[in-house]
């Protein structure tokens, strides 16, 4: 469920008190496309100049041909102005067409590097985090610096830019009167400070609301058929809508923010404007000042509206661009903590005997209060299949989860065959070790490549071996075969047949070791049988770590180790441990549910 939107778990207290440093932290993305930044930006001031050489040419124009009522002139001049417009409207399209694919191309970037980052980073990052939050992250976020990066951040050079220029213009068309439009700058300064502070706050929380409702779409998305099936269907209607609620508030906010401050945008250089023309005509009425001097002063200065104008709007658009470097920083400020150490070895398949030995274990997840592991010791000797036995919540999930380091052990170590698991490359450690979760993840992608995600090389004979250990023909018959796109989540197919295909691709490529969890589960009387005798064979040249819940399942093992509250307390073989140990008896005895063929079930 998600938290509270001001809950995300990295944000940094830094990345507020330094609003910008984030977004300046990104210009790396940048240097790729300097040179056509170097050239928009060439193009933008020279279509700026030329709009602003227009005015100078109708003072000329006022001044000149229109008071001597010279033709020629007056021709002459006007082709200068239609050139002018001609040119300032090529460069702007110049402008447009490159802006357009260097800014696409950095987004594209950012959002490979962020995504390659979230590969990296450990199981335990992915446990806090709210998937809604990355992915708003990766799209909306990531938009947003776009657009700041290829218009709010050139418009803002080149109205700063376009300011300065007009300024020193009026200055020399009349001094004092251009010194009242530079004051005007005082007032848009104080302003702009205010108006920023504001929407920074409002914008970062805007942003994680939408990851909020994204989280909460994603849910309802997975859990809907759970969800109608409790018919909590209004429930979860009325949480969404809480939560669109709270976005539409501060989306809201932001606009009456952004709408007030316009107005104060547009009433500053405005009053500045009126200021002119009664000063100005004061002035031409005096003899300080020709008409057509007026006319070019004014025309200067109405050039400054819009820039002043869309002030607000580029304010608005560099806190928003702030807010989300801020919030795509925290995801790659996040250091990957399980990665090779600088000395870490490769470890060959036919280089492995398969001795995994976990030595004085322990584990605790972030942030939890009490370890889940407690120097737990174990050895799975070379090609034996172990399987663990224990009451729920002991710990029995997180302990396979260390052999292929999705977490890292907090104390003790993990071999095989001698070697700490942490002094192995890890592509090379996780090749060696296939696993298949109690709960089956496959992709929404084809039955084949859902099934050679970790072997992309497996021949078609080795697929059909695999699929016909783990009882998965049924692959062939679906209506494209092993090419069929199965759905998110692999929820076109049935929990068995998922769960035989997540078997399938635990078992292609004959691993060292295999890890699996709870991998029977889901399955039918008659396919288990079946999935057994199959498995009995893969089981006899790899070495296995299983967790299993169901005698029939402990059956397969040739040792079992009892876990209770994260440690080993008792290993045997299944009959050893029926006679010896009262509480495997009791773990195995708990929740008995009968077959129809009278073979007692548990259930730990
Ligand atoms: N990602 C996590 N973050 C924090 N605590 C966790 C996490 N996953 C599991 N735990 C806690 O660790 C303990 C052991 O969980 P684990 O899933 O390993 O038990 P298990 O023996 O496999 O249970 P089951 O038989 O029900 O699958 C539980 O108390 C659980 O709440």
């Amino acid at each position: 469920m998600p938290a509270p939107s001001d809950g995300n778990p990295a944000a940094h207290p830094d990345a507020r008190s330094q609003p910008l440093r984030n977004l300046w932290r990104l210009r790396p993305y940048l240097r790729p496309y300097a040179a056509e930044f170097a050239w928009l930006l060439v193009a933008a001031l020279a279509a700026t100049a030329a709009s602003l050489a227009v005015p100078l040419v109708v003072q000329r124009v006022v001044d000149g041909p229109v008071a001597r009522h010279d033709e020629v002139g007056l021709l002459r001049l006007g082709a200068l102005a239609l050139l002018l417009g001609l040119a300032e409207a090529v460069l702007i399209f110049i402008r447009r067409w490159t802006q357009s694919s260097s800014s696409v191309g950095m987004e594209a970037a950012i959002r490979a590097d962020i995504y390659a980052h979230l590969q990296r980073l450990p199981a335990g990052f992915h446990d806090r985090w709210q998937s809604g939050q990355l992915l708003s992250r990766v799209t909306s976020d990531l938009s947003v610096i776009r657009r700041f990066l290829s218009f709010g951040l050139l418009f803002l050079v080149l109205n700063l830019i376009t300011y300065a220029a007009v300024v020193v213009l009026l200055i020399r068309l009349h001094p004092w009167l251009g010194l009242l439009v530079a004051a005007s700058a005082v007032p848009l300064f104080l302003i702009s400070r205010r108006f920023a502070r504001h929407y920074h706050a409002a914008s970062r929380r805007m942003q994680d609301q939408q990851g909020d409702v994204a989280t909460l779409v994603e849910e309802t998305a997975q859990g809907l058929r759970t969800m109608r099936a409790y018919g909590r269907g209004p429930e979860l209607a009325a949480r969404f809508a809480a939560g669109a609620h709270r976005l539409h508030d501060t989306g809201v906010g932001k606009a009456r923010l952004l709408a007030r401050t316009s107005a104060l945008f547009d009433l500053v250089p405005n009053l500045t404007l009126g200021a002119v023309l009664v000063a100005g005509a004061a002035a031409v009425a005096g003899g300080a000042l020709t008409i057509g001097q007026l006319v070019a002063f004014v025309s200067l200065q109405l050039m400054l509206i819009w820039p002043v104008q869309s002030l607000g709007w580029i304010i608005a658009n560099g806190q928003e661009a702030a807010t989300a470097a801020d919030r795509i920083q925290e995801v790659l400020d996040t250091p990957p903590t399980i990665v090779d150490a600088p000395d870490a070895r490769p470890l060959r398949r036919s280089e492995v005997r398969g001795r995994l030995r976990f030595e004085r274990v322990s584990f605790r997840y972030p942030g939890a209060p009490t370890p889940v592991l407690h120097e737990l010791d174990l050895t799975v000797e070379p090609g034996e299949t172990l399987a663990l036995v224990g009451a729920t919540g002991c710990g029995k999930s997180t302990l396979l989860s260390l052999v292929p380091r999705l977490h890292e052990v907090t104390g003790g170590r993990i071999t095989l065959d001698g070697h700490d698991l942490r002094d192995l490359r890890l592509g090379s450690l996780r090749r060696l070790v296939a696993v298949a979760f109690e709960e089956p993840t496959l992709f929404s992608m084809s039955v084949r490549e859902n099934l050679t995600l970790g072997r992309p090389d497996a021949g078609d004979e080795e697929v059909r071996a695999a699929l016909t250990l783990a009882q998965a023909d049924f692959a062939y018959e679906l209506p494209w075969g092993l090419a069929t796109r199965i759905g998110e989540q692999g929820l076109s197919l049935s929990g068995g047949q998922r769960q035989r295909l997540a078997l399938a691709r635990a078992v292609l490529g004959r691993p060292a070791l295999l890890v699996l969890d709870d991998p029977l589960s889901a399955l039918d009387v008659h396919t288990e049988a079946l999935v057994e005798t199959a498995l009995r064979r893969v089981l006899r040249d790899t070495t296995a770590l299983l967790v299993v819940h169901r005698p029939s399942t402990v059956a397969l093992a040739d040792r079992v180790a009892l876990m209770e509250g994260g440690r080993i307390v008792a290993v045997g073989t299944h009959s050893e441990m029926l006679a010896e140990v009262p509480a495997y008896r009791a773990v195995l005895s708990a929740e008995p549910e009968r077959r129809p063929d009278g073979v007692r079930l548990v259930r730990s």
